[in-house]
This record gives C-alpha cells, structure tokens and sequence, in this order.
C-alpha cells in the first residue's frame, strides 16, 4: 500500500491543481472537508465521484430505504435476507467478552466493563461495483453487538442516487441512514462530522480502494478504525488433484474487484500451474473481450504464479505473504490448515470458492489485506465493543498492596503518584478517619 501511497497520482493536476502522491491527495481531501465541511464535501463528491448534489441531498432516508426493498428483484431480496441470516448467525456463535468481576477475601474487586461502542461509521464500496454484501457484513455484526447507531457512507451514481440493493441490504440490516458520499471525503466526514448535520462517529469501519484505506489511516487515533481492509487478494495454493478452470475462476474472481487487487497461485505441479495458466486465458478472454478490463489489468500487475518443490514450501509461502484469502485447493486440506502462518480467511478444499464467502458462508468478509493479517483479523462482534477494566479497594487490600506501589511510583521518580497512596495508607484506608498527613510523616521523601 505504501508503494502506491507514494506514486504520483494518475490525474492529480486535474483533480488538485498541481501533481500529488495519492497520500497527498487524500491528506488535501481531508483538511479540505475538516475546513470547508458540507460544501467541501459536495464539491469533492462532484469532482471525483460525478454527482451534483445539493446539501438537501446528503441523505437517504428509512423512506427511501423502504422504497428500495420493493424495487429490487424478489429473488434477490430473499438472498440478501439469507445472507443476513447467515452472517448473523456465524457472529452469534462467536464467543465475546462479557463483562465480568470478582472480590478476592481480602475486598479488593477485579472485573471489566464491556459496552458497545455508541456511533459507527460503515463505508461501503461503490466506486466501481455496489457491494450490498460488504454492507450486511459491517452493519450485522454491529447490531449483534448492540451499537447504539451505524451511519453508512457511500458513492453515490452520477446521477446521485445510491443503488438500491445497497439501500435494501441497509433497510434489512437495521441501518437508520446512508450518507451520499464515497472515497477519502467520505471518511473525513464520518471522522471530523458535518456541523449541524453529522456528529464524529466513534470508529468507522469497512473496506475501500487505496483512497478509502490512507483516509481511514490518517484519520485513526482521532477515531477508532477496524483496521485496513483495502483492495482485495486471493492466494490459491493447489495440487495436482485441483481442477484448473475452478482454480482460474477463483483468482479472475478476486482479480476483477480492482487494478490494486492480487491474485496468486502457488504450486508443486508444474502441470497444474501450465493448466491454470491456460484456463486464465481462456476465461480471460470470455471475461474481457475488448482487454481493458480490471481483472485484465490487476493479473498483469499483481498476478503471480509461484512454482515450489512441494505443498509443505507452498504453505509456507503462503504464511509468510499473509493474504486476505487463502484457498487450499488440495487433496487433504486439514493436512496443512495448522502450518498456515497467517491469512485473514481460510478456505478448505475444491468446493469452497473464495465467492461463496464474499456473500453468504457466514464468516466476515471484511478482512485484513496486504499482509496485515500477521498481526489483525477480520471484522467481528468484538470490533464493536469496548472494555473497561475495574478497579476497587478495601482498607485491607490497600494495606496490602499499597507499600508496593509506593516504593514502585518512588523508582519511576513519581512522587506524586506515591504520595497519591501513601496519604491513603497514612489515613487508615477508606474507612479512615484523618484526612491530613499522619504524624511525624510530614516531609518524608
Ligand atoms: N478487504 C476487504 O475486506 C474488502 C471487501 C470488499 C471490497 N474490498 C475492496 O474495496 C475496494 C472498492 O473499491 P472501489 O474503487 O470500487 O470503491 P470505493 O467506494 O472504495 O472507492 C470509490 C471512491 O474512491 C475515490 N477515488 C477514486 N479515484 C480517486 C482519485 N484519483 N483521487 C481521490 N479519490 C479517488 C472516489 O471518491 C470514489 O468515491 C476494492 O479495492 C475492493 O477490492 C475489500
Ligand atoms: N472479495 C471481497 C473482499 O475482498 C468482498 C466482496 C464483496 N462482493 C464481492 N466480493
Ligand atoms: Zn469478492
């Protein structure tokens, strides 16, 4: 991602005024709607995504959300309530921290707090495909978590309307409104909020092309983020018992999300990789007649296929490139699920196409991508909840534990922090009574 933060950005002296790295570009996207707010915002929805809105068009409502449901195909609505259903269900099976405490003999209680965060902000991939389904996979787990409100943001058309099967998926997962606005603008509004129309949201979550991901990058710290799930990969490590076209469909499937989108294969098989590098072609072909297409660019930029002398290096290199979704097309996948090092979802088997997870499996796809699962996983209920640690003295835990503290805070060179307990250990506790220095204390260091 940093590569691409740095190169100069296609298009900047139109979009700026001057030449600029997408980092730049998005850090001026961003001071700009801090600055200017709802008519930065407008203006910035206008150069990049085509729509001319007015500040009365900034929102969608539950009416207009209501309106939708009817307006998608029926079939469709039934399968975006399924997959609801689905994801739904996986989050509630996963196990959360609740909160809990407990009071030692001596008095003192331990224990945390855990709450749902209050006001979250959802981005939702419009650009250049409307994903409804990264929509149910950010609200869902949200509202199993209890969050007070989510705001979804979203490009919207040139002619300003929002996809309606975005605004059906909301209407089904419980979202109350959807903010007209895409790319790094959107996320400097759902961070800075809009005066008298959007307060700052408390963390925002969902993937985004490069734009998206520097914006929210930039942005953590004055809001929580998820992490970075930005343009997507897929890495199939295969042996010779994997079907060649599966295997071709599964990386073009990755491949057409984005220029910025990898798609690798790692193989023993030399037969198998000349296969699938065949079947690439061909499907290419049927894809992207006119070979301009964003599967087409993405393979040329980041496509790769990796010949190693035997499944246990495949794994291995698999491990080490950490990606968003690992799919072992081998003949025994449960062999080597343990020796995977890191990837953000694993997919085990012939039949289990990475697709299949994109919408309605269950898990998350909202996932850690360029290599960030070595050290973050996918979006889940935890994403939404915070803890709070509890803390609670009795006279006889203090007398306790508070010489230690003392003598600790005086190494650090903290005379504050010791004299913060020693006036409590002087006082006898809580239930003392004296309030001041105890005596022939005065002045002690
Ligand atoms: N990792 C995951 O979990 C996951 C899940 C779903 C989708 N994705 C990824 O989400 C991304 C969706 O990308 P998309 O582009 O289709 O939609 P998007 O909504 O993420 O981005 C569109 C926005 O990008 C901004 N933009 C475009 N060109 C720009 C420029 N030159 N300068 C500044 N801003 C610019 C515009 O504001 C536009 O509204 C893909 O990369 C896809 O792979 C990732
Ligand atoms: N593959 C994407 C995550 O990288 C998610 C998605 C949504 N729709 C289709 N695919
Ligand atoms: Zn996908």
């Amino acid at each position: 991602m940093d590569v691409l933060a740095r190169q100069e950005l296609p298009g900047a002296e139109t979009l700026f005024g001057r030449p600029l790295t997408a980092l730049e570009g998005v850090r001026e996207i961003l001071a700009s709607v801090r600055e200017g707010g709802v008519p930065a915002l407008l203006r910035w929805t206008r150069t990049l995504d085509g729509a001319a809105l007015g500040a009365e068009d900034l929102w969608v409502g539950p009416e207009e959300m209501e309106a939708a449901r009817e307006r998608v195909d029926p079939a469709l609505l039934a399968s975006i309530r399924r997959a609801r259903e689905r994801i739904e269900a996986f989050h509630r099976a996963e196990p959360v921290p609740h909160a809990w405490h407990r009071v030692d003999s001596d008095g003192l209680v331990l224990g945390q707090e855990v709450r749902p965060l209050r006001r979250v902000g959802l981005y939702v991939p419009g650009g250049r495909a409307p994903l409804f389904s990264s929509l149910l996979m950010g609200a869902v787990p949200a509202r199993v978590a209890g969050v007070g409100e989510v705001v979804v943001a979203t490009p919207p058309r040139r002619d300003g309307s929002v996809p309606p099967a975005i605004l059906a998926a909301a209407a089904e997962a419980g979202v109350a409104r959807v903010l007209r606005a895409g790319g790094a603008q959107a996320v400097a509004a759902l961070a800075y909020g809009l005066e008298g129309v959007l307060e700052p949201v408390e963390k925002i979550v969902g993937p985004g092309n490069l734009f998206v991901t520097l914006a929210k990058r930039e942005v953590f710290g004055q809001v929580g983020i998820d992490g970075l799930p930005g343009p997507s990969e897929v890495l199939v490590v295969a042996d010779a018992t994997a079907n060649p076209e599966w295997v071709a469909a599964d990386l073009l499937a990755q491949a057409e999300h984005d220029p910025d989108a990898s798609a690798v294969l790692v193989t023993a098989s030399e037969g198998l990789l000349q296969a699938v590098e065949a079947a690439l072609a061909r499907q290419l072909q049927r894809l992207d007649p006119q070979g301009d297409g964003v599967a087409r660019r993405s393979l040329e930029r980041w496509g790769k296929a990796l010949l190693c002398r035997d499944l246990a290096e495949a794994v291995a290199w698999a491990g080490r490139l950490a990606p968003e979704h690992l799919e072992l097309a081998v003949e025994d996948p449960w062999r080597w699920v343990g020796r995977v090092g890191a990837a953000g979802a694993i997919f085990l088997g012939h039949a289990a196409s990475e697709p299949l997870g994109d919408y309605l499996a269950g898990p998350d796809h909202i996932l850690p991508t360029n290599g960030a699962a070595r050290f973050s996983s996918g979006l889940s209920v935890e994403t939404f909840l915070i803890r709070s640690s509890l803390i609670g003295y009795s006279d006889e835990a203090l007398r306790r534990d508070g010489p230690a503290a003392v003598r600790m805070a005086r190494a650090e060179g903290l005379e504050a922090h010791a004299r913060a307990v020693e006036i409590r250990l002087e006082a006898g506790g809580p239930g003392g009574a004296d309030e001041g220095p105890a005596p022939g204390k005065e002045g002690e260091a």
